[in-house]
């Protein structure tokens, strides 16, 4: 088992099965063996035990039924009760056999009398539910049928508190495989065993918070493609960290222009700027209206106008300030003209210029992204916020076709879109982070590190993509390192920016 990190849409998982399937290699056993050795361990966590527990198996007419019916013979040959739930007249035939065999029983969904409602007060009851509707053949819109009425009654049962616990067999099924949408009935699960690597429905809102914990099992699958949604962990990103060469000093450890913050705003300048020291960047330059504010805050800032290598625009910059805006607009000339990477944030994104390269990053919230596509795209792209938040990564993806930015779009889960494909899908932030002026402090820190490798940023356009993601992941950390499961302010969150980015480089987080 490894932690999941990368992950590979349903054609390349099956892109890379087909050369072992012709060549005889036992998937479906290694896959379901180590299924049941996951559902064993729970029933021993759950029950004390593993023989005389009761396992209900959930069966699809695919292979992800199969998986689950050999891993149900399997926990059958160890004295668990098997209950399974054919949710199709034909079903993997030699799984069938397999748990028959084994003592297995039974009920095809829909024949039972009492109907779903009968099936789900059976599958209710057990101590462990083995779900193998759909894999990773799932067309998408959710379960159907009466699979869908059953996975509707368990999932009543979980919000009331009850009901089994669940573990998923390579997905939730019903989950959007490749999209990582939830359009429709989803059973939710404790515990994803996802073969081969992980899909991205198990990294990608909305989908990943049916997962649970998820654990991949090695198959042995050639993955050797670029994976479609990553998620840096610490370690990626203390190698992606600007740390400075002895020789170094503050203006090859870059300058960040700042235009944040108005009179009626004052504080998003403060959060940027301050983000941005502790972050360690070499220099910060505040532009704008409340520059003696800033620097009665931060005595490190310097003020007025100067050489720069990368830019924080539009934090707390409002559409009635004129000044601020021409200031954003004189700065799109150095980023558009001499390539200074950018981050483009709140107020600037209705400024940003038509057509920009992947070395400028938006950081639009769901609301903010949804503005963007209706000003920008054509009939199809105006959808609001709830159709971004449903589906994170299109509209992500939409918005960077349409800017040649690169995108990050804020959320529970933090997805960034970059060039060639490339996207990420951090899962850092606690839900205490969801505060005023989080966002301003994710736009300086950023700002720092892409000050720091502005020159890195112009050898290679997918680097923003990456520097953004592993921004969200210390955001995130230093968010946890503030309050650990509690709340926390945006300042807070700026302040523990030096000791998160310490432990990250020494490796402790
Ligand atoms: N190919 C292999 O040998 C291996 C496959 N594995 C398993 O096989 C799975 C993929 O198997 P399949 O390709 O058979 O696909 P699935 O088992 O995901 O299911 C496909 C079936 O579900 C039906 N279906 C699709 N969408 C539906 C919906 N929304 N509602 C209701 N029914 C729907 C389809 O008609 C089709 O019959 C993987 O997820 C994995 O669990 C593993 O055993 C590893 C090896
Ligand atoms: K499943």
């Amino acid at each position: 088992m490894s932690p999941v990190l990368l992950s590979w849409t349903s054609a390349q998982v099956r892109a890379a099965e087909e050369p072992l399937l012709a060549s005889g290699v036992p998937l479906m056993e290694r896959a379901s063996f180590a299924l049941a050795g996951v559902a064993a361990r729970e029933l021993r966590a759950l029950r004390g035990r593993v023989a005389g527990s009761r396992v209900a198996v959930l069966v699809g007419a695919g292979n992800n039924g199969g998986d689950a019916l050999f891993a149900g013979a399997l926990l059958a040959g160890r004295g668990v009760r098997v209950d399974a739930v054919l949710a199709a007249e034909r079903v993997h035939e030699s799984g069938l056999a397999a748990l028959v065999r084994a003592g297995g029983r039974t009920v095809l969904l829909g024949a039972e009398p009492g109907g779903v409602g009968a099936v789900a007060d059976v599958v209710g009851d057990a101590d462990l539910v083995v779900d193998g509707l759909l894999g990773i053949g799932a067309r998408g819109g959710g379960v159907r049928g009466a699979a869908g009425e059953l996975v509707t009654l368990l999932g009543e049962r979980r919000a009331g508190g009850g009901g089994p616990f669940v573990v998923a067999v390579d997905l939730p099924s019903g989950v959007g495989v490749d999209d990582g949408t939830r359009a429709g009935p989803v059973l939710d699960a404790d515990v994803t065993v996802t073969f081969g690597g992980a899909k991205p429905a198990l990294l990608l809102p909305p989908a990943a918070a049916a997962a649970g914990r998820v654990e991949v099992v090695d198959l042995g699958l050639p993955l050797d493609a670029q994976p479609a949604v990553v998620r840096l962990e610490p370690a990626d990103v203390a190698g992606l960290w600007p740390v400075p060469p002895p020789d170094a000093h503050k203006y090859t450890r870059g300058v960040l222009g700042v235009v944040a913050g108005t009179r009626a705003y004052p504080g998003a300048a403060v959060l940027v700027t301050t983000a941005a020291v502790l972050a360690g960047v070499g220099m910060v330059r505040y532009l704008g209206d409340v520059a003696d504010l800033v620097v009665a805050r931060r005595p490190e800032v310097v003020t007025g106008t100067g050489r720069v290598q990368a830019w924080t625009l539009g934090p707390g910059v409002s559409p009635e300030d004129a000044a601020q805006r021409r200031r954003v607009e004189h700065a799109f000339d150095g980023i558009v003209h001499r390539g200074e990477p950018a981050v483009v944030d709140a107020g600037a994104l209705d400024l940003l210029p038509a057509h920009v390269g992947p070395h400028v990053v938006l950081t639009p919230h769901a609301g903010e992204l949804a503005r963007l596509l209706g000003e920008r795209g054509g009939r199809d792209d105006r959808v609001p916020r709830e159709a971004v938040e449903a589906e994170p990564l299109r509209w992500a993806r939409r918005a960077h076709e349409l800017t040649g930015a690169t995108v990050l779009l804020k959320g529970a889960v933090t997805v960034v879109v970059g060039p060639h494909g490339v996207a990420y899908a951090q899962a850092e932030a606690p839900p205490w982070l969801a505060t005023a002026g989080a966002g301003d402090v994710l736009a300086g820190l950023l700002g720092a590190m892409l000050a720091a490798r502005d020159a890195d940023v112009h050898d290679d356009p997918t680097l923003p993509a990456a520097l953004a993601a592993g921004a969200a992941l210390v955001h995130g950390h230093a968010a946890d390192r503030a309050n650990p499961g509690g709340p926390v302010a945006a300042r807070a969150v700026a302040q523990a920016l030096p000791a998160t980015v310490a432990a990250l480089l020494a490796g402790r987080s």
